[in-house]
């Protein structure tokens, strides 16, 4: 299939999908042989064979989309198969249930993309079971904006590993709604104000408590050790949990009806735990110690000005790499975290990556 052409089908087009769509899908068949050939929301979909190159996509995906299929990525798969091009799913949803069909998808024929991070931070077996297809039917799966969104942290990560480096520790702001928050937060405000203009600026998930919940940030550590190689899962991290256990398993928009409550609960634990702080900042850090145990954990730790995350540019991701050969002189990589613009160009890079790879082939 060396030389084959290429077909997309992008799965979720809110934030990440909506903008890659209109601005980077309509370059690439000026780029490759490449081009979008299915779209498929939650209830709708469009298959397109000869491509949906149009920056007006959305008039053309209401005139012509159907009711979706429960099986309509795998019959897409099987045409797409059919017509000897080579399919390539972009998970840009933040839906388990999608990533469970990755093995299914990789042994129908697909290559995926995915911004969601559901896959790479899954349950051990499961993510074993998904490497070991992958590999038996020899197809690449890249997941660069899972971590820091467009940042380069991933393959940062995989280039230490290939030229004999051993990783150590990854600590940071690893969190691009969280950093623009705690910028902005000072002692007092009402954190729910800056949760909504984060959401607004589409940074953060789709439902905010998986950010302040911790649980984003704990899936980014367990994609990043696994990345060097380490066994680590989400129940391994010790999260600290900033939505309080009354608003924890209400819907999305009772949490929102109630950010009232969630501001209370915080300013109380703020005053009982650090009375004094003015301004906080959300870390992670996977570490594996002499033994070759891996951990890792997160937490809201107050700063002053002293601090190096005191002034970090709001919405900027930071990551410190130990290593073998970054030991005293840490490796650090700091950037914008997230967004719809950086995180639609991180895809649209490992879009062209697998385009490249699959040229080469
Ligand atoms: N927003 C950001 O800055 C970044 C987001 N990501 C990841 O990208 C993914 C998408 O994020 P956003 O675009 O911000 O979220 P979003 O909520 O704006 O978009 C997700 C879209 O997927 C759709 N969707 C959900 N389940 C679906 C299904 N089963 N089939 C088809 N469509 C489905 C939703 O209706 C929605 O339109 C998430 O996994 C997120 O963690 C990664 C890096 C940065
Ligand atoms: N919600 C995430 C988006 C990118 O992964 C974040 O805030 O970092």
């Amino acid at each position: 299939m060396s030389g084959a052409e290429v077909a997309i089908g992008v799965i979720g087009v809110g934030t990440i999908g909506g903008y890659w769509l209109d601005h980077f899908a309509p370059t690439l068949p000026l780029q490759s042989r490449a081009r979008v050939t299915a779209i498929f929301r939650r209830q709708q979909q469009w298959l397109a064979p000869r491509g949906i190159a149009s920056k007006h996509w959305r008039e053309t995906f209401t005139q012509h989309a159907q009711a979706r299929q429960a099986d309509g990525v795998e019959q897409w798969l099987q045409a797409t198969r059919q017509r000897e091009q080579q399919p390539v799913v972009l998970d840009l949803t933040a839906d388990k249930t999608i990533s469970r069909r990755y093995p299914a998808w990789f042994a129908s024929g697909a290559h995926i993309i995915s911004a969601n991070k559901y896959a790479g931070s899954s349950a051990w077996s499961f993510y074993q079971e998904l490497q070991r297809v992958r590999r038996q039917y020899q197809r690449h799966w890249l997941y660069n904006t899972t971590v820091g969104a467009g940042l380069p942290i991933l393959s940062a990560l995989h280039e230490r590993c290939l030229c004999g480096d051993q990783v150590q520790r990854v600590e940071g702001n690893l969190s691009g709604s969280l950093s623009w928050i705690f910028q902005q937060y000072r002692a007092g405000d009402k954190l729910s104000d800056w949760v909504l203009k984060a959401q607004k600026m589409g940074l953060t998930e789709p439902d905010p408590r998986l950010d302040l919940g911790g649980m984003d940030v704990a899936r980014k550590l367990v994609i990043l050790a696994r990345e060097v190689g380490w066994k680590l899962q989400l129940k391994d991290i010790n999260m600290q949990n900033l939505v309080p256990d009354t608003l924890q398993a209400v819907s999305a928009t009772n949490f929102v009806a109630r950010l009232d409550d969630f501001d209370q609960a915080f300013d109380a634990w703020r005053q009982r735990e650090h009375p004094n702080a003015e301004q906080f900042v959300y870390l992670g850090f996977v570490a594996r110690d002499g033994a070759g145990q891996a951990s890792g954990g997160t937490r809201l730790q107050p700063i002053d000005d002293s601090s190096p995350y005191a002034r970090l540019p709001a919405g900027n991701a930071n990551f410190t790499v130990q290593s073998r050969q970054y030991d005293a002189n840490p490796l650090v990589i700091q950037g914008p975290g997230a967004g719809p613009e950086v995180t639609a160009a991180g895809v649209h890079s490992d879009v062209l990556q697998l385009i490249a790879r699959l040229k080469n082939n």
